[in-house]
């Protein structure tokens, strides 16, 4: 797996005449043939002024602190819905992000103000106060998260800056069928214009796509859970179309930061319950994606389940494998459509993916196990519903789209316990 940052042995070292440090080395000569680097560490402990990202070094440079100025990001960012959990996330991954800076947030309820006193956790952000979207000024943003509810996020978008490059994390662009979305959203779509050019942003699935869009719908999270297994395997024939059965839990993030009675701790500790039974809204985008794989319809049961947790989200996918197929087979080509992914993950065989090994991070991990019954199999995938399932996505979909490695400020290790 590589580093999130290029940590490169330096190939050249020489002063300037204002005695900063000019570093050539080997990695961002793929962008650019130089870069000065920010601060430095000696092995003496004294510390150099420059410009750039992380290097170690053969001489006397042992490591460079990652931190950029502000004004040397070069992408400026805002974040619409900053005062939620997928806008606050997108908020702590963008603090270790080299290239992408934020200039603009906004909230409704809490406009006006900090991101500190919102999310004390976010307290060291030094970032501007938070504004309603009527006052943003979005002549100084180049590319926007929107972590606006459904329905919201379909009216914001039309009077954005056209050149603006924007990630939506709510539902609003993810069905291309508009009369699919009154159906399952109960209000007709606002912007069918713009669902034209939204580009469905499962990465992994649709990266060349997503690399020249400008609107990219990012998945849902427990729709990424399940794509993830089931659209390689559905590709290469190895499961039958029928017969899908999802059984998946989500932590109780996915609900969103706005008070509501069913997510209080009495309603939700010691217990889980399942809830939107045959009729969740992300039926349809699910039913959506493995459609595309096997070039017919597919239909699915799903029934998602509440947990007495903060994040973290497990689908669990019972499936018939097709005439002769075997789990070897199933396993095989998770592992070949996986292996050169930095983020979906598939375990030796036998190995249970738990939710706990992905927190805080955006890594799918998935397994497959034979079923007693012969010729079916279940599939487990885990996943952090607000980094893979959210803002983690969006940002590794906003790194291609803005042309950086996928994985810039992304490689963030899961959180254990
Ligand atoms: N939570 C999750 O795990 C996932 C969520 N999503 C989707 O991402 C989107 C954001 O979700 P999440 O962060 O959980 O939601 P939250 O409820 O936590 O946050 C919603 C944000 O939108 C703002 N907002 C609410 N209403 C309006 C409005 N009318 N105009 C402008 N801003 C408004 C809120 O501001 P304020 O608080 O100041 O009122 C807040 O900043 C949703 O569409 C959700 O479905 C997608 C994948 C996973
Ligand atoms: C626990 C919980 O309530 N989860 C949410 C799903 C969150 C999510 O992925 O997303 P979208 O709202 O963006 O579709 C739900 O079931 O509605």
């Amino acid at each position: 797996m590589s580093s999130p940052y290029p940590v490169q042995r330096l190939t050249h070292l020489q002063r300037s005449p204002e005695m900063s440090l000019r570093i050539n080395f080997s990695f961002l000569q793929r962008f650019k043939d130089e870069a000065r680097i920010s601060k430095v560490r000696t092995r003496d402990g004294e510390k150099l002024l420059i410009r750039g990202s992380v290097v170690s070094s053969p001489q006397n440079l042992q490591f460079a602190e990652t931190k950029m100025h502000k004004s040397e990001k070069t992408v400026r960012i805002g974040v619409l819905g900053a005062s939620g959990y997928t806008g606050s996330e997108i908020v702590r991954l963008l603090a270790n992000h080299p290239q992408f800076g934020i200039t603009v947030m906004t909230a409704d309820r809490k406009a006006g103000q900090s991101i500190g006193s919102v999310f004390p956790h976010l307290i060291t952000q030094d970032l501007p106060n938070m504004v309603a979207i009527k006052d943003a000024d979005f002549s100084r943003v180049d590319a926007v998260f929107c972590c606006l509810p459904h329905g919201t996020t379909q009216e914001i978008i039309r009077g954005l800056p056209k050149e603006l490059k924007i990630v939506d994390l709510s539902a609003d662009f993810r069905l291309r069928n508009i009369d699919e979305y009154e159906e399952w959203y109960g209000q007709p779509h606002k912007a069918p214009d713009l669902q034209k050019e939204a580009i469905y942003g499962l990465t992994e699935v649709s990266r060349d796509e997503i690399r020249d869009a400008r609107l990219v719908a990012n998945p849902g999270c427990y729709p990424t859970s399940i794509q993830l297994p089931l659209v390689p395997l559905i590709k290469a024939n190895l499961i039958e179309l029928r017969n899908i059965i999802i059984d998946a839990k989500s932590g109780v993030s996915g609900a969103g930061r706005g008070a509501k009675e069913a997510n209080l701790y009495t309603e939700i500790a010691e217990g889980i319950h399942s809830y939107g039974i045959t009729k969740h809204r992300h039926v349809p985008e699910i039913e959506q994606g493995l459609s595309d794989a096997s070039h017919s319809i597919v239909t699915v049961s799903f029934t998602p389940h509440l947990m007495p947790m903060s994040r973290g989200m497990q689908s669990t996918i019972y499936v018939e494998m097709a005439p002769g197929k075997t789990i070897e087979d199933l396993y095989q080509q998770l592992r070949i459509s996986y292996e050169d992914e930095e983020f979906v993950v598939l375990l030796e065989k036998g190995a249970v993916p738990h939710t706990r090994n992905v927190r805080g991070s955006n890594y799918c991990v998935m397994n497959v196990f034979p079923d007693r019954i012969p010729g079916r199999a279940i599939i487990i995938s885990v996943i952090d519903n607000l980094v893979k399932g959210a803002s983690g996505q969006a940002l590794q979909n906003l790194n291609l789209m803005m042309g950086f490695p996928e994985n810039m400020g992304l490689l963030y290790q899961p959180l254990f316990p």
